[in-house]
């Protein structure tokens, strides 16, 4: 029975880091890391992934943890989130998750300076300074002061996302982390209005109840259904950038296996993000929704094997 117990204790603590979400920005960081390493054949050190890898997913889930923690009271309202480990009280009381995620996000930062030894200081302090930028971009930017106060709360409140690739890419290599890192940062933030745009829109009335002014619960749904559609467009034509970027000697970062992939994957995208116009509140926005992390992984998976070809 005790052992039981102390199991349910473990898998209590791990969903309230919402892992489904960080095993995401985890890949992405492994994603530029792998492409940097194939790029410029560095070889990356079993310590430097590890130390890499764990303080993202540290990171993350401190992120989460300490935003579920923020966000404690509306969760209890949403149908969506009321089930949750803080509103259904499994983890009872909501300080102890908040210190829970404090601990998690030193340890995140920790693990980034150890890259240091692993590679230089100078790197090190830069994968160091992008968990700082994400921890602080989406409990204080996004979660404390523009999620509940501005419709472009995902925006400025968004650049978190970047984080993860950008602590990848400098694992490996200071050469072009302000191109091709910066744009396999990109990628992810602005991928962020189609994803979180169209399940806003599926779940308008919850944000709604709770007044957080989403911009697709608060608009009405064929404009929210145009910028669904009109995010989606801009994902897909910056999606193609990494194929015209170089590196300093002039050789091409990735070829025609990323440009095709981007190309197919985008196009359905961009049919889906039409379907939402046509049937702008049906099935359609969670379609687009559930596609869009698979449309996410699926390019950094194309970087990666382009660049090993
Ligand atoms: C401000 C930025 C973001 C917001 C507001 C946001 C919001 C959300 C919300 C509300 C959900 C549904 C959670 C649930 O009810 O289970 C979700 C799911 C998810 N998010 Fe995001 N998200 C953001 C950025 C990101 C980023 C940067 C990533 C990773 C690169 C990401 C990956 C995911 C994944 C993998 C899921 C689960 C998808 C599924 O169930 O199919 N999100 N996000
Ligand atoms: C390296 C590092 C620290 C990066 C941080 C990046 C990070 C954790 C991004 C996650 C963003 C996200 C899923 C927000 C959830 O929004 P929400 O709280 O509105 O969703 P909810 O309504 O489901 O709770």
């Amino acid at each position: 029975m005790q052992k039981q117990k102390s199991e349910s204790r473990v898998a209590v603590y791990y969903e309230l880091t919402k892992p489904k979400i960080w095993y995401l920005l985890v890949f992405t960081a492994f994603g530029a890391a792998l492409t940097a390493s194939n790029i410029y054949d560095i070889e990356i050190s079993p310590a430097t992934w590890l130390l890499m890898l764990f303080s993202v997913a540290a990171g993350s889930a401190a992120a989460n943890t300490l935003t579920n923690y923020h966000d404690r009271d509306i969760d209890a309202i949403m149908e969506r989130t009321k089930g949750r480990p803080l509103p259904s009280k499994r983890i009872y009381p909501a300080e102890k998750a908040r210190n829970f995620g404090l601990v998690l996000a030193g340890i995140s930062l920790v693990l980034a300076f150890g890259i240091s030894f692993t590679t230089t200081l100078e790197q090190g302090a830069w994968a160091t300074a992008f968990i700082a930028f994400g921890l602080v971009n989406n409990i204080l930017v996004y979660s404390y002061a523009l999620k509940r106060n501005s419709r472009t709360n995902i925006i400025l409140g968004g650049l978190c996302g970047g984080s993860p690739p950008m602590i990848g890419w400098v694992a490996v290599s200071m050469s072009d982390l302000w191109t091709m890192g910066l744009a396999m940062a990109g990628l992810v933030f602005i991928w962020i209005p189609m994803h979180i745009w169209a399940l806003t829109l599926h779940f308008k009335d919850d944000y709604n109840k709770v007044n957080v002014p989403m911009l697709t619960a608060v608009q009405s749904e064929k404009t929210s259904a145009r910028a669904i559609a009109g995010s989606t467009v801009i994902m897909v034509l910056f999606s193609i950038a990494p194929f015209f970027i170089t590196t300093e000697s002039g050789d091409s970062m990735v070829g025609s296996v990323y440009l095709w992939t981007a190309i197919v994957s985008g196009a359905l995208m961009i049919a889906l993000s039409i379907w939402v116009i046509v049937k702008p509140m049906e099935k359609a926005s969670w379609t687009l929704f559930k596609f869009s992390s698979p449309y996410l992984a699926v390019l950094f998976i194309a970087l990666m094997v382009d660049s090993a070809l």
